[in-house]
């Protein structure tokens, strides 16, 4: 058993606004405590309107699904269930040198109604209105702070932080996605999810990043992917310096709000990037690249995101079977298509069902992830630096780094219908834009990538 740290009530002034996705808010510590300081505290939401699975954690039939892990089952609550599956599931698939699973503390109930009351104004009007604060819980998770080096905390040294929510970075190849979904084999789902959200009003602009560059392997695709992760942000790209955004969206979501713009932007680049006032972001993003390239940690994560080859349309069959249920799937297409198609999904042996919704869990924690990459430049002479190392050869300069995956929380089999229904609703929309001539958008249909044999 780790320590139990606690927190007290006048903590709370210290604990400052961060950001926040939509199941948790996180705060960065700027006090002095050697406890806390470089770490930051991710605390719960509770859900205004309840969202699907959000319920009471393990049901039946998900301690079916986690039946392996010993540690998840008798965990007595939903956050050390979730702690222990980055640990005993996430870590090992993903590599623990770029996970924290963190360690727990205790929070009293006056600490998250002050530390509420102190980050209101800074959190987005649509996260408040989605959720707020779970005073009822009693615990949080303390992490370290990827958005910078301890070592740079204690002597004052600049540090610069990149978080990019890479999304899915393969195209599915699953058999049993249906003929008239094909287009999913040639188009990312990032992609397609783009036109539903435009429909949605969710977003203002179509992203121009395409996943697939990104996890390309290839330098020149990369910084394609980097440079279009820098021109429409929406949730999947941000930069920090010293622990605090200077570009991207607060507080998850599509929307980008706080942006520094041109010089202003460049300026504060200075005590980081070595170039002259316009071409600082630009280097800045080739160190990105460079990175990403070089470390390969997006490697591991296309793997664990590939653990979904049956894709939802082969995974929701087994679900069904896991929580004894009738298939809806099946009964929507009629008998005749079903008995063909999926009649072999229906009649595995318990123990494959399982693995298969596990794996597609699994994948899904992999696809909504996020990677924040930290720098600290390195001075000369400096060579017992426990980080790895690169080198941005436009500035001569080299760089401390670390690269470490965020929110890998477990999602809730519950969720397995919505993502069945999601799924085609974005396939739906994605179609109907396609026949639509003359739409504005269809030019993003020029994303369709070409499958290279
Ligand atoms: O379904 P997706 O791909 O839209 O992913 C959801 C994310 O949307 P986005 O990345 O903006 O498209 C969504 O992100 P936002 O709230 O849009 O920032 C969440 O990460 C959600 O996960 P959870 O409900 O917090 O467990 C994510 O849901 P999961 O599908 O990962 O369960
Ligand atoms: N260990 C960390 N170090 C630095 N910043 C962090 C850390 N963990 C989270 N953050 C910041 O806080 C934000 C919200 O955290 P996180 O993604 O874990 O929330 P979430 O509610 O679980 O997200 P989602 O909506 O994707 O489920 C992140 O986007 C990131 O900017
Ligand atoms: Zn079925």
């Amino acid at each position: 058993m780790e320590m139990e740290v606690a927190l007290h009530k006048n903590d709370a002034p210290h604990w400052v606004y961060r950001g926040e996705g939509a199941v948790n808010l996180v705060l960065a510590y700027n006090g002095s405590s050697p406890l806390f300081v470089g770490k930051v505290l991710r605390i719960q939401k509770a859900s205004r309107k309840v969202a699907p699975g959000s319920e009471q954690w393990v049901n039946g039939h998900e301690r079916l699904i986690w039946k392996d892990n010993p540690d998840i089952l008798s965990s007595p609550s939903k956050e050390i269930a979730q702690q222990m599956f980055v640990q005993n599931v996430m870590a090992p698939l993903l590599g623990s040198q770029h996970i924290d699973a963190g360690i727990r503390v205790l929070v009293p109930r006056e600490f998250l109604e002050s530390v509420e009351k102190n980050v209101l104004c800074q959190r987005p009007a649509w996260r408040i209105e989605a959720a707020k604060v779970n005073t009822n819980c009693d615990h949080a998770l303390l992490l370290s702070d990827h958005s910078v080096f301890p070592h740079s905390i204690v002597k004052g040294e600049p540090c610069i932080s990149v978080e990019i929510k890479p999304k899915c970075g393969f195209l599915p190849f699953s058999r049993f996605i249906a003929e008239g979904n094909a287009i999913k084999k040639s188009v990312t789902r990032f992609r397609m999810h783009q036109i539903l959200k435009l429909h949605q009003q969710e977003i203002a602009q179509i992203s121009e990043y395409e996943p697939l560059d990104l996890f390309s392997g290839s330098k020149e695709k990369i910084h394609k992917a980097v440079k279009a992760l820098f021109t429409t942000p929406q949730n999947n790209f941000r930069v920090f310096l010293n622990g605090s955004l200077i570009y991207g969206g607060l507080g998850g979501g599509t929307d980008s709000t706080s942006f520094m713009v041109g010089e202003a932007f460049e300026d504060v680049l200075k005590c980081v990037i070595q170039a002259e006032v316009g071409m600082r972001m630009e280097s800045f993003l080739h160190l990105v690249s460079e990175t990403v390239s070089k470390s390969g940690v997006l490697d591991r994560l296309l793997e664990v995101q590939k653990l979904d080859i049956f894709d939802i349309e082969g995974a929701i069959h087994a679900y069904y079977d896991i929580v004894s249920e009738p298939c809806t799937v099946c009964r929507d297409l009629g008998e005749d298509i079903a008995s063909h198609r999926y009649t072999s999904l229906h009649s595995i042996p318990s123990d494959e069902s399982l693995k298969i919704v596990r794996d597609y869990l699994i994948a899904a924690t992999a696809k909504d992830c996020s990677l924040m990459i930290s720098f600290a430049p390195r001075k000369d002479g400096d060579s017992a630096s426990p980080y790895s190392n690169v080198y941005l050869a436009s500035t001569d300069q080299s760089f401390d780094y670390k690269a470490y995956f965020i929110d890998l929380d477990m999602k809730p089999l519950k969720k397995m219908q919505y993502y069945y229904e999601l799924d085609q609703k974005i396939v739906s929309c994605y179609t109907q834009m396609m026949k639509t001539e003359h739409h504005p958008e269809k030019a993003a249909s020029s994303g369709a990538y070409e499958t290279t044999s």
